[in-house]
């Protein structure tokens, strides 16, 4: 039993709190248009259980966990009550950066979706282009490839990329080996190396720093079971930290918002401005970034907004029989 896991509330209890929401987005991202998620009234507070919808059941229960720790206990204390945030590019035409980046007020830093398996590098250089045109030569720049690359064209994209000065690449390659391999290739250049999907969808978190094939952790709440084991795991690698959202509602991010808060130190900007790439939201007062940072606090859902976005009554269904799945593989 892990000392870290909060006990875990009844199913009719987890249900009975539960509103599926389906929330339209402003820009496609990561190949969807609509966000659905599970929002609960915790007894603490509101909590967000959002797995995207591929994710089978193991990989899903442990953003369960993350839910019920969110929503039904106390949170470790907090070291600052409001959290920098970088803009988040989807993978657009350069013509449609500013646009984006409009919607992120004050933020100095960007984060560039790159890789897009139907797109060409020659896009992914006219994006980043953009961007460092939008934010001046002050601005920070960091891409994420999803893995998107071998190690040749990672290597071949960072070197056609370094020129509009990157803060980091993450997650250039799929797998930790290949994250070795380049990070060797290209250190004369200068650019480090963050891992997201290696932590977050990986059996061992840890298996990344101990390879040294990264510079930077990217961390998320919900995949890693919830801010406690997030905490833990960033305790035992010592690596820098970027929290970042999993493109969640403001409730999400609020969880989110609390993990880097609680972070003993946070050089970087995080990625938890992802409300402003929603064109609906469960709370009136939605965790936008304004001046370049999101508050650390918690989100009152909205009844009326929970309504007006409820999910249909098969995507409802589905959801709540994921749950149930989810719930026993944690109870089991
Ligand atoms: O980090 C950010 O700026 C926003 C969050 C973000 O980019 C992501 C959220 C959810 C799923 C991922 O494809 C993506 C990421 O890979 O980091
Ligand atoms: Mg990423």
């Amino acid at each position: 039993m892990d000392p870290l896991a909060a006990p875990v509330p009844s199913v009719e209890d987890l249900v009975a709190s539960a509103h599926v929401v389906s929330l339209p987005l402003t820009t496609r991202f990561r190949g969807i248009t609509v966000r659905e998620a599970v929002v609960f009234d915790g007894p603490m507070r509101a909590t967000e259980f959002s797995p995207f919808v591929e994710y089978g059941d193991v990989e899903a229960s442990t953003w369960l966990r993350a839910a019920i720790e969110f929503g039904w206990t106390e949170q470790p204390p907090i070291r600052r009550d409001s959290i920098r945030v970088n803009a988040t590019v989807p993978s657009v035409p350069a013509h449609e950066v500013a646009g984006i980046l409009a919607r992120f007020p004050g933020c100095r830093t960007a984060k560039v979706k790159v890789a897009e398996p139907s797109q060409t590098r020659e896009d992914d250089v006219a994006r980043v282009r953009a961007v460092r045109e939008a934010l001046g030569p002050e601005g920070r720049i960091r891409v994420d490839a999803n893995g998107g690359w071998n190690v040749d064209e990672a290597e071949h994209a960072v070197h056609d990329l370094a020129p509009f000065d990157l803060e980091y690449v993450e997650q250039p390659c799929a797998n930790v080996e290949e994250l070795v391999e380049l990070r060797t290739r290209i250190r004369w250049m200068g650019v480090p190396i963050a891992a997201d999907e290696s932590v977050r969808k990986a059996e061992d978190p840890l298996a990344v720093a101990r390879a040294e094939a990264a510079d930077v952790l990217v961390v998320k709440a919900q995949p890693l079971g919830g801010i406690r084991r997030a905490l833990r795991i960033l305790e035992r690698t010592g690596l820098p930290v970027v929290v970042s959202s999993a493109l969640d509602t403001s409730v999400g991010l609020a969880m989110g918002a609390r993990l880097a808060a609680a972070v003993p130190e946070l050089e970087f900007d995080c990625g938890l401005g992802t409300a402003a790439l929603l064109a609906a939201d469960v709370t009136e007062d939605p965790l936008l970034p304004v001046d370049g940072a999101v508050p650390v606090r918690d989100v009152d859902l909205s009844p009326e907004l929970l309504a007006r976005y409820a999910a249909d009554r098969d995507r409802t269904a589905w959801w709540l029989e994921r749950i149930e799945r989810c719930h026993r593989l944690l109870t089991d």
